[in-house]
């Protein structure tokens, strides 16, 4: 064996330490002070230490002990059989060598069992043993250490789901029945969007809610929080009549308690890792948070010959997924400048892993957010990322203020707008948010303007993305390395006002634009190997370096943001609509007005008249409040100037009326859902509109017809229930062609998912 040297000794002391007082915050003051990912490094790393050096392990070591402590503020209760915890792996590698070896050793000790295993979910709740004498319920007590737990019982009383006399017969005389009480994912939505209404900050996670509303002092209070229970195991039961777990889960239904709705019988590995690969994919569909799945050896004469260890049974382990919830400093809260002007507060947070990706900023919406989270800057916070979701600040880690209150500082929203200086103010007296009112010449809103007009939606111009925006709008800005790492603008860039920017495109005669991209510099970071260095420097953006044989010239992409601007120049009237930035004017109303209209002229004109307003809000799928944008927009000047600029520039803005195209669709409305094979979702709304129809996306009783694709979900079950007829895309090339009466019967899909 090998030795265990002072350092190696004094490390495993440490931990041990750590995991002792880090279990107590979180099991009885569910207040944890480092994550639940954090918690399992320092927990497998002391295993690991013991592993190698078992002469290190005591009884009171902490991988020896199942979790919590007796609070002294709740009378201490015995089980009547122990509580465990469960064995945790991490990978689904780790999981397969688990089952091999857990199907080996049932094989060799209960040969004539039949091996199945029992998936269960893992509830990210809390434990609770319920001891119910002839059939009612007298005790109900948490985990605590597995053999002594704290009393709960009136607070569990006042959970509506858990029943306090058993139903049915066939009870044994006394039996425990363990579960874990929660908050369902929509019960803590709810629940913390009234806390944010009264003011008060919201809880951060639904499972420190469950176990702090379960261990309150006052069972009115736990009776206020709307908890939930699913069992999901089973103490003394003498004269049970089952003979294996989900036997047992069949007659704890029958007597009227709550039974998880997500278990599954299976056979093999490969059923195993399915399953945790499909809850995985929904596991934010479910009613409850969960963060693992547990598979268990379904017969009870397999679970008796395996056994337990002195914290957790031999025939069930614990699938953790990957942490969605972590920690990290918060270092600032800046604010960053939208495309209309919007100032919004981000936090900027060191560098963490989480669900996939390394986050370093998450937005804080707004003063009152920040005000509400409670953060301050300094503090460490809790960050979540779900999968693709977007990250989110939880809120500080409380107790780790303690002692730092010094270092810490509240965010205070700026005055003036950090890229142009200008006074910020809301758009209207009592607006939670606050704007740069410099529309015109702000190089933050001019930056989102011209990345929003060379967008997808508008004039689709690939070549000029966000960064490529920003080089050609705002210049370098500081320094990032001596800011927070993100380039952010600073002011006047070759482009000052969007009017310019198809003064850029090939055919333009003047090159004086397109000469001036030779001096844009942006910061780059220098980069070793592929990997960042930390060290910035000011680079060319559009041209190439140049040396004196090769002397600078606009690089490939340059090249190509000329060709594809002037190709620019010809899309069709709408996506010049959304290009201007108007408010509320995106792809759905421009579309509706340039096939009312057909021309930019003719919307000029139709803005000018005295009964604009009126007259626009009347457009099919227009409506007063983009026919008020409208007139807003078209009185600014600069505005106007946009306009006429890029017609002067040779934008065409008018769609050649095609009348050869047939009106089939007059007057019905058409909602297409899922994916078509040989339709965008675009080109099916263009196909609708240009034939006289309405393209709609919420299936109603008016809809006249729903066209469904592949993976159509909702909507075709609505239509369905509603009795719009569906199409699939044979259908809705008949109707485009004839209209209604070109829609044979045989074309409709029924219930059975066929057509007839
Ligand atoms: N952040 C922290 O400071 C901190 C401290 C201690 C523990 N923890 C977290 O708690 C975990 C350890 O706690 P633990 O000992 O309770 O172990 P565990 O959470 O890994 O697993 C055991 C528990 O899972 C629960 N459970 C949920 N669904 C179940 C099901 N279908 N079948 C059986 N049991 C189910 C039971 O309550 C059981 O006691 C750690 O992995 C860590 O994530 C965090
Ligand atoms: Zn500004």
């Amino acid at each position: 064996m090998v030795g265990v040297n002072d350092s190696l000794r004094s490390e495993y002391e440490q931990l041990a330490d750590d995991v002792r007082r880090y279990r107590f915050a979180y099991y009885n003051e569910d207040a944890p002070l480092v994550s639940d990912a954090e918690f399992d490094r320092l927990f497998g790393r002391l295993e690991e230490i013991e592993a190698l050096h078992p002469e290190l392990v005591s009884n009171d070591s902490p991988t020896q002990e199942v979790g919590g402590d007796v609070s002294a503020a709740f009378s201490p209760v015995e089980h009547l059989s122990r509580m465990y915890s469960l064995e945790d792996v991490f990978s689904t590698s780790e999981l397969s060598v688990w089952l091999e070896r857990a199907g080996t050793n049932a094989a060799t000790q209960a040969p004539h069992e039949r091996l199945r295993w029992l998936c269960e979910v893992k509830i990210d709740g809390l434990a609770v043993n319920l001891l119910y004498r002839d059939g009612r319920l007298v005790r109900a007590a948490t985990r605590g250490d597995g053999t002594t737990g704290e009393d709960v019982t009136h607070n569990v009383l006042t959970i509506k789901s858990i029943p306090t006399e058993l139903a049915g017969s066939g009870w044994p005389a006394e039996v425990e029945v363990r579960g874990e009480i929660f908050i369902s994912s929509a019960e803590f939505a709810a629940y913390n969007e009234n806390l944010v209404a009264q003011g008060k900050a919201p809880l951060a996670n639904p499972r420190n809610a469950a176990a702090g509303s379960i261990r309150q002092k006052d069972p009115a209070e736990t009776a206020k929080r709307p908890l939930s229970m699913f069992v999901h195991g089973i103490g003394v039961r003498e004269g049970l009549v089952a003979a294996s777990q989900h036997e047992t889960y069949d007659l704890l239904a029958a007597w009227g308690l709550p039974v998880s709705p997500y278990s599954e019988l299976l056979d093999t590995e490969d059923e195993v890792l399915d399953y945790i690969g499909r809850f995985g994919a929904s596991r934010h569909e479910l009613i409850h948070e969960i963060d693992g799945i547990v598979v268990k050896a379904d017969a009870f004469a397999i679970q008796r010959s395996l056994g337990y260890t002195s914290r957790v049974p031999r025939w069930a382990v614990a699938y953790k997924y990957p942490p969605e919830e972590v920690h990290t400093r918060l270092l600032d809260i800046k604010v960053d400048v939208g495309r209309t002007g919007r100032v919004t507060p981000y936090a900027v947070m060191e560098p963490v892993f989480v669900a996939g990706s390394t986050v370093s900023r998450a937005t804080l919406h707004n003063q009152d957010v920040v005000k509400a989270k409670n953060v301050k800057i300094g503090d460490t916070v809790i960050l979540r990322k779900a999968g693709d979701v977007i990250p989110e600040v939880l809120g500080p880690v409380l107790p780790l203020r303690e002692g730092r209150e010094d270092e810490l500082r509240d965010f205070v929203m700026p005055t003036e707008c950090p890229a142009c200086g200008t006074g910020l103010r809301p758009a209207k007296e009592g607006d939670v948010d606050i704007r740069c009112p410099n529309a015109e010449t702000c190089p933050a809103q001019l930056t989102e303007r011209v990345a929003h007009l060379a967008g997808r939606g508008a004039f689709d111009i690939e070549a000029l993305g966000d960064e490529a925006a920003q080089a050609l709008t705002a210049g370098p800005g500081p320094d990032p390395a001596e800011n927070d790492g993100v380039v952010r603008p600073s002011g006047a860039g070759v482009i000052t006002n969007e009017a310019q920017i198809f003064d850029l495109a090939e055919g333009h005669d003047d090159d004086t634009l397109r000469a001036a991209l030779a001096d844009v510099k942006v910061w780059r970071e220098k980069r070793s190997k592929g990997e960042g260095t930390g060290v910035w420097e000011l680079a060319p953006y559009f041209y190439t370096k140049g040396t004196k044989a090769k002397p600078s010239a606009p690089s490939k992409n340059t090249l190509n943001l000329f060709r594809e601007l002037e190709k620019a120049k010809t899309r069709p009237l709408w996506r010049v609509l959304v290009g201007l930035s108007i408010r509320h004017v995106g792809p759905t109303a421009s579309r509706a007005l340039a096939t009312r209209y057909g021309s930019m002229d003719a919307i000029r004109a139709a803005v000018a008249a005295e009964t604009a307003r009126e007259d626009l809000a009347e457009v099919d799928g227009v409506g007063s409040i983009i026919a008020n944008a409208l007139v807003d927009w078209f009185n600014v000047d600069w505005h106007r100037n946009v306009v006429d600029s890029w017609q002067a520039a040779g934008v065409k803005m008018e769609d050649e009326q095609d009348e050869s195209m047939a009106k089939t669709l007059e007057s019905l409305t058409v909602v297409v859902t899922g994916t078509l094979p040989n339709f965008s979702r675009d080109e099916a709304k263009e196909a609708i509109i240009v034939r006289g129809g309405k393209a709609s996306g919420s299936v109603s009783k008016k809809t006249s017809y729903l066209v469904a694709g592949e993976a159509a979900g909702s909507k075709l079950d609505k239509a369905l229930s509603l009795g719009v007829p569906v199409l699939g895309e044979e259908g809705f090339r008949a109707l485009l062609a004839g209209g209604p009466d070109g829609v044979g019967d045989e074309l409709l899909i029924t219930n059975d998912g066929s057509a007839e």
